[in-house]
């Protein structure tokens, strides 16, 4: 398909350590092996949107530092897209530091990219019809901006709503991006805190679907819910999407929510039904989690597969 997916928000140097057990509080833990990497949700989406086949642009700021040569290296290296990334002088790269267990599991430490930094990104992109707008929530006036942008070119607008970010802005400022965004997608973290914000005691799938209806604000837009090992539920208008995820063994769960992003963002792109784009999201996402790739004819042989366990 013509035209491009445009990924905002922070590239961010993730420096990965991996351990046997994540410790506890007031634990210790040795350090196994460690990796320094590009990461971000905008740049894993783009990483897995360009494997996909799809003209993925990251859309970013970072510094003009040694954090940032190694991010700007590790894109070359992946010929992935850079015209959209911003080099400031002024500004600091951004970096997280990623804990894994042996089960794949994580914890994530976030060193925040100060509040000026975020507040231009997408401001210089010039959009076509055909292009899609993906973004995590990493500033609300530039989120809205670049959303109002796209939504006049009749352009799809999916942000995936994570909760540090919903912590940093606040519960209200995300209620006021949604009715900017075309598909909205959240986890699992992020509906646990809004069932005790709201003394929602249902069973995690029906708080999951009162999310999704929620986010969908009375059908004006697609929202899904994912739930990790116990799949995703969606809502397209009047329509609810239940999808099972796969049974696999993860080696990093971390990105893998990025990666059903692209999945679901490519398949929508190339014509796909919502409930089958959202079975390819889902295996695109399985398949990464075992393999650390993301590859489209893999993702096509788990979907097949769940097919025929269906017959
Ligand atoms: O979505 C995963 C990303 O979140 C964190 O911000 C890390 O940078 C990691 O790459």
């Amino acid at each position: 398909m013509s035209g491009a997916v445009y990924c905002l928000g922070p590239l961010v140097l993730d420096r990965v350590l991996s351990v046997d057990d994540l410790p506890g509080h007031d634990e210790k833990a040795f350090i196994k092996e460690k990796e320094e990497r590009a990461g971000g949700p905008p740049l894993n989406c783009a990483w897995a949107l360009s494997r996909l086949g799809e003209d993925a642009r990251l859309v970013s700021t970072i510094g003009d530092d040694g954090e940032g040569a190694i991010l700007m290296q590790w894109l070359a290296e992946r010929d992935m897209s850079t015209e959209a990334v911003d080099v400031k002088a002024d500004s600091a790269t951004a970096s997280a530091t990623i804990i894994v267990d042996h089960t794949g599991e994580k914890a994530i430490l976030i060193d925040p990219v100060p509040v000026e930094t975020l507040a231009v990104i997408g401001d210089t992109v010039t959009l076509q019809a055909d292009d899609t707008v993906v973004s995590n929530f990493f500033h609300p006036e530039a989120v809205a901006r670049m959303f109002d942008r796209a939504a006049g070119k009749g352009i799809d607008r999916m942000i995936d709503l994570e909760l540090p970010e919903i912590e940093r802005w606040g519960w209200q400022a995300m209620e006021n991006i949604l009715p900017f965004a075309s598909l909205v997608v959240t986890n699992r973290q992020v509906l646990e805190a809004w069932m005790a914000r709201t003394g929602n005691e249902r069973p995690i799938n029906e708080a999951a679907e009162e999310l999704a209806r929620f986010l969908a604000a009375d059908g004006r837009c697609k929202a899904v819910v994912t739930l990790g090992s116990e799949g995703l539920v969606a809502i397209d208008g009047g329509a609810v999407h239940r999808v099972g995820a796969f049974r696999v063994t993860p080696s990093n769960t971390t990105g893998a929510g990025d990666v059903f992003l692209a999945g679901l963002a490519t398949a929508m792109r190339r014509g796909r039904r919502f409930g089958a784009a959202l079975v390819f999201g889902t295996a695109a996402a399985a398949h990464f989690l075992e393999t650390g790739r993301c590859d489209g004819a893999a993702a096509e042989a788990l979907v097949k597969e769940k097919m025929k366990e269906r017959l």
